[in-house]
């Protein structure tokens, strides 16, 4: 079944995109799938950090993060070259041997002959594809995401899916931006960002989006989502109250990184630019005091990763995200999942119930079980073409790796770079030391790469990614901290040295090429192991879909393992040497620690401590945990968390107690860890509430002398909540409901404020 678009191509092969189009000729976006604007770009990381900590130098961008000075690994790999090279060229004089052995030198354009295609390879592996199909249709297979389980669905799932989504779907087509009712500035920024035509997701959501429902959104990765959700929350500021009091944080984007973060801060600041919409960027491994400062001024929006937020949340006393009106969470699945868990948790506690929620996710589930935590009030389901699952400009290869050549890995990756994937080129690797490992073993065979994982501190994290960007490095070896979202334009190639564990994180991979209508191609190492993943790709790849099998020469893969073994030593080295400056390092910033310590301890120690809402166990357990599930991808997490469920203690510490017994031990415990700062708390909470802004949309509340009597005053009440209704809806009306209650405890308060005459019950 699969041999029916399976193609092979030889090792040189650039394969080009179109049948017939010569492999020299530019890529070029397809004019069938030319919706987006493949020339713009986001330009981003040269500035964003600039613009959110001004007058904030490159120091402080580490300046919250715990890790050590950064090692110039560029450095330690070009005094190896150097010597490596004369190593070289001694012993080359020594034999007196012709062979070319420098791999720096090793010339980039040297073409091999090619093996002739291996015709067995493809008959096998596509027999073994339909032995596969086969078993798949009968049970479930371990390697496949969320997305198989929508072929299975069960009419009970149907009709819970019916009852939760709202059954209302968008009646008309938009074809261009000006019919949605968009005011001047925001046409404006459009125009100016090139974008004339709104792509399918954003002509479905937009109009949906402005009306203040729920939305629970999927379309293929570079598809134009993020504008999809920033737009009708830009729309909807427009409108929202002003003046010095009613400034308030009205609308949050959560992403899963802090690149991402960046990228969508870029965007909003651009489509936002002829407004006076106020963003604000809260994210790890930046300056707490710098980003405390911009929130004190409460940003309309904020974007942030969530761990920094729920520190802002729990630390800046004048943050708060009482008055939120919008919630976005871009890679939702990925949000929703069991990693982000706890956080996503503490996060919506503080966020109103009444807020609009907004998900996106290029392989987004509309899996009830999944969005209940999300408390949504019958959201639109907004699924755009839900049977593709790639770009369409996107050639999908794989290339084979038998058991017996699994340890030919790298070779298989340097003679595929070295001879065809030259520029352009993010590589996937399943963990950071391998990423960290090739970076160097490119470096020393003079090809020039850049590293991004969790290894590296902010700083190093930005540069390469800038690097890349630029076109300063023709290679990235990533994890998959940048396989979601990243925008990068040039990206040709996305190699995975080997496959993700399931098809979501595939997917995300190669969504990093073929973006906004481009074309672009992804290579896959396939080993034996990597088989039912594979499958599960080819049965997701529809009929339109390039799927091709790449195959490399032998000999040249075999020149290329023996090349890497001899650079074995040289690696290791390098590793070693790093590792000591590191140390170094380390022991350099205790001594400034201790130094600062002696010198500040008074200061230091005057600080309120910051909270966190776990204990730094309960912290490293769930970091544990969620590294677990998402080395082990989503089909493993029910596994993995039943394992850490049955190591819960059995009998809990209250069993056997009487209730008072209880509830004495319960509230002493609560004491012990709150301190005194549960008052304080309390109190920050109160003032804060009392000086909540009105909703967007909703009419500027001013008190009036007619609310003298308490019966006006429950009349006034009555009138604003059914204005309230009516302004958005069901959903508003709910609000409403929900903000009487709080208007009632704020009489008994206001009360007493009523002499000064300045509270306002809420
Ligand atoms: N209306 C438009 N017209 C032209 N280009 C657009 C339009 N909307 C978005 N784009 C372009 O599409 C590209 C991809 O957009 P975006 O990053 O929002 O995709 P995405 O769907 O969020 O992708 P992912 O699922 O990978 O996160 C951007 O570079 C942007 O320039």
């Amino acid at each position: 079944m699969a041999g029916d678009f399976v193609m092979t191509l030889d090792s040189d092969d650039e394969g080009d995109i179109r049948p017939g189009r010569s492999t020299d000729s530019p890529p070029n976006a397809d004019p069938e799938i030319a919706q987006l604007n493949p020339e713009f770009s986001f330009d981003i990381a040269d500035d964003v950090y600039d613009v959110v900590l001004p007058g904030d130098g490159e120091h402080s961008l580490g300046a919250s993060g715990s890790k050590v000075e950064p090692v110039s690994i560029d450095h330690l790999i070009s005094r190896r070259r150097k010597n490596l090279s004369k190593k070289r060229k001694r012993s080359d004089d020594d034999s007196g041997s012709e062979h070319a052995n420098d791999a720096s030198s090793r010339s980039d354009s040297e073409e091999d002959p090619l093996a002739t295609s291996d015709e067995e390879d493809v008959d096998e592996d596509n027999e073994h594809s339909d032995e596969h199909e086969d078993e798949e249709a009968e049970g479930s297979s371990d390697g496949e995401s969320s997305a198989d389980s929508l072929d299975e669905e069960t009419q009970a799932e149907k009709d819970r899916k019916a009852a939760f989504f709202s059954e209302a779907e968008p009646s008309e087509t938009h074809s261009s931006f000006l019919t949605m009712n968009l005011s001047r500035p925001i046409l404006k920024a459009l125009t100016n960002m090139g974008f004339s035509t709104p792509t399918p997701i954003q002509a479905a959501t937009i109009p949906v989006g402005l009306l203040g429902k729920d939305v629970v959104g999927n379309a293929v990765t570079g598809s134009g989502k993020t504008a999809a959700f920033i737009i009708p929350m830009l729309e909807r500021l427009l409108y929202r109250e002003r003046g010095k009091k009613a400034a308030a944080t009205r609308c949050l984007i959560l992403v899963p990184t802090r690149e991402l973060a960046a990228q969508c801060f870029e965007v909003g600041t651009k489509l936002a630019a002829h407004t006076d919409v106020q963003f604000c960027l809260v994210v790890g491994g930046l300056s707490l005091k710098a980003q405390e400062l911009v929130l004190r001024n409460r940003p309309d929006v904020v974007i942030a990763t969530p761990g920094r937020l729920i520190d802002h949340i729990r630390n800046s006393p004048s943050f708060t995200l009482d008055a939120l009106d919008i919630l976005v969470l871009d890679e939702a699945d990925r949000m929703l999942s069991e990693g982000f868990h706890d956080e996503l948790t503490e996060i919506i506690k503080s966020c109103p119930p009444s807020r609009q929620t907004m998900l996106f996710s290029a392989t987004m589930t509309d899996s009830v079980d999944e969005l209940v935590k999300m408390s949504l009030n019958k959201p639109v389901r907004l699924f755009v073409d839900p049977k593709r699952m790639t770009a369409k400009g996107l050639i999908q290869e794989f290339i084979r790796v038998r058991a017996s050549k699994e340890d030919e890995r790298a070779a298989i990756l340097v003679t595929s770079c070295k001879k065809i994937f030259k520029s352009g080129v993010i590589v996937f690797f399943r963990s950071k030391k391998l990423a960290h490992q090739m970076r160097i073993v490119f470096g020393l065979l003079g090809m020039s790469a850049e590293e991004l994982h969790g290894d590296l501190t902010q700083e190093q994290r930005l540069k390469a990614l800038r690097a890349f960007r630029e076109g300063q490095v023709d290679y990235l070896m990533a994890t998959d901290l940048a396989s979601r979202g990243l925008d990068i334009k040039g990206v040709n190639t996305v190699v995975n040295y080997d496959m993700p564990n399931d098809l979501a994180q595939y997917l995300h991979r190669v969504g990093r090429t073929a973006r906004a209508g481009k074309r672009g191609r992804s290579v896959s190492l396939v080993g034996e192991g990597d088989r039912k993943m594979l499958k599960a790709v080819m049965k997701h790849s529809s009929g339109a879909d390039q799927v091709r099998h790449r195959i490399l020469d032998a000999e040249d893969v075999t020149k290329w393992a023996e090349e890497l073994e001899e650079l074995k030593d040289e690696v290791a080295e390098i590793l070693k040497e790093e590792k000591e400056e590191k140390e170094l390092r380390r022991a350099e910033m205790e001594l400034k620690k201790g130094q600062n310590m002696i010198e500040h301890e008074e200061e230091i120690y005057s600080r309120p401590a910051r909270t966190w809402f776990q204990s730094e166990k309960e912290k490293a357990k769930s970091a544990e945990l969620s590294k677990k599930l998402h080395e082990a991808g989503p089909s493993s997490a029910a596994r993995v968390k039943n394992v850490s469920d049955s190591t819960k203690p059995k009998r809990d510490k209250f069993a056997g107690l009487s209730r008072r017994a209880k509830r004495h031990k319960m509230a002493v415990e609560e004491d012990k860890e709150a301190g005194d700062s549960k008052t304080i708390d309390a109190a920050i909470r109160a003032v804060k509430k009392s000086s909540r802004p009105a909703k967007i949309g909703e009419p500027e509340r001013r008190p009036s002398r007619a609310k003298k009597t308490k019966d006006k005053k429950r009349t006034k009440t009555k009138t604003s909540l059914s204005k309230r209704e009516s302004a958005f809806g069901t959903e508003m009306g709910q609000s409403a409901r929900r903000e009487g209650v709080r208007a009632k405890k704020g009489v008994q308060v206001g009360g007493k404020a009523k002499k000064g005459g300045k509270r306002k019950a809420r």
